[in-house]
């Protein structure tokens, strides 16, 4: 079965033509003999690019010393791809992005940073308990996600922990209303194992495409990942895409999911999202049932309320978004207080006991 039939991909909204999506490549020759391969990973100016089964290592040529190049994007090599021990390819073209994630400046991080390119989801992990979930954290993955046009994934992990584990956290009722793809996972007490139908669920869910990966510290994402692609990242062992051996665990890594069916992208760096880029409307483009209603609200809408002068109340209330509307036009605006809201902070509404 499609696991994607709610979601119609002619509705993926990718925006060419927005600040740093597409790579300056004016001034430079095309490089018609450039080899294309994916970035896995990004180390000082050093890039690690997967070229068919190997791991080639890479520079930006000059033209592009000041082109952001990120883990996710498909390159153009020339030179020395052969990568072979200490050889250096150039990095001389970024081809045009799908999808860009990226995160605002905030008080952390003055610049506006890219994080991944060409992803077509994001895998939001949380754990059902230790660390406890926050909403404040999956309601601003969600926004970046649809905003980027991403299809987000939830992954609950450590079911076992949860008191309830039909609705481990109660998460799953929380965001029933979002045809959000939700993977519970847990671990047996007597295993080491994760349980096989989860591993199994995602993988299908993961097949043949781009995954970026955010969550916060020891929310099991190392353990997923190494269930996943066989991959030992925790333990430093050498990675077949990559090459190379421990990963620091502020790296962002792209590893190939077996049988090259498809990547998952582990990147620390989004771990909080910051959201200021976000336009309303591209989050409101992610709920198709209530996008049309928003043709009489006020020019510049936030789609807070309706003295604000959002007409979704009115289109809901006439019953054009279905016996769902009211639910739905509830959820968005849960999603879209976090673009007002304060970044994610200790006081922050935490789910642990809400009901079924
Ligand atoms: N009980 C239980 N423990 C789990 C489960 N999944 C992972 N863990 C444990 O949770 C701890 C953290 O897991 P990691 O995979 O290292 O978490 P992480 O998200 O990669 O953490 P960082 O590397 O800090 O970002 C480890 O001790 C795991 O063994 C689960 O389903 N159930
Ligand atoms: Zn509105």
């Amino acid at each position: 079965m499609n696991r994607w039939e709610n979601w119609d991909e002619s509705k993926v909204r990718v925006r060419p033509n927005k600040k740093g999506s597409r790579p300056r490549t004016k001034e430079s020759p095309t490089y018609s003999d450039a080899e294309l391969g994916r970035v896995v990973t990004v180390d000082r100016g050093r890039y690690t690019v997967s070229l068919d089964d190997r791991a080639v290592s890479a520079v930006r040529a000059k033209a592009l010393r000041r082109t952001p190049v990120v883990p996710g994007d498909i390159v153009g090599l020339v030179g020395d791809t052969s990568g072979e021990e200490g050889s250096l390819a150039r990095l001389v073209r970024i081809e045009e992005r799908s999808t860009l994630l990226r995160r605002s400046a905030d008080d952390t991080d003055e610049a506006e940073r890219v994080i991944v390119a060409n992803a077509d989801q994001l895998l939001i992990v949380v754990a059902a308990a230790d660390p406890e979930p926050r909403t404040g954290f999956i309601d601003r993955a969600l926004v970046a996600a649809y905003d980027a046009g991403i299809i987000p994934i939830l992954l609950i992990t450590k079911a076992d922990l949860a008191e309830n584990p039909a609705d481990p956290a109660g998460l799953v009722s929380h965001y029933a209303e979002l045809n959000l793809n939700t993977v519970v996972s847990s671990r047996a007490s007597e295993s080491r194992d994760l349980s096989a139908s989860a591993v199994e669920e995602l993988q299908e869910l993961l097949g043949g495409r781009v995954t970026a990966m955010s969550g916060h510290s020891g929310v099991g994402k190392s353990t997923m990942v190494n269930a996943l692609t066989g991959a030992d990242r925790a333990t430093g062992g050498v990675n077949a895409v990559t090459g190379r051996g421990r990963h620091t665990s502020s790296s962002a890594v792209a590893l190939l999911l077996p049988e090259a069916n498809g990547w998952i992208i582990d990147t620390p760096g989004i771990r909080s999202f910051g959201l200021a880029h976000v336009d309303p409307d591209d989050v409101l483009a992610a709920f198709e049932d209530l996008v049309e209603g928003s043709a009489d609200c006020e020019p510049g809408c936030a789609h807070e309320s309706p003295e604000g002068g959002c007409a979704l109340d009115a289109w809901v209330g006439q019953g054009r978004a279905g016996e769902h509307g009211p639910a739905r036009l509830k959820s968005l605006r849960g999603l879209l207080a976090s673009l007002s809201g304060a970044s994610e902070g200790p006081g922050e509404k935490r789910l642990g006991s809400v009901e079924p």
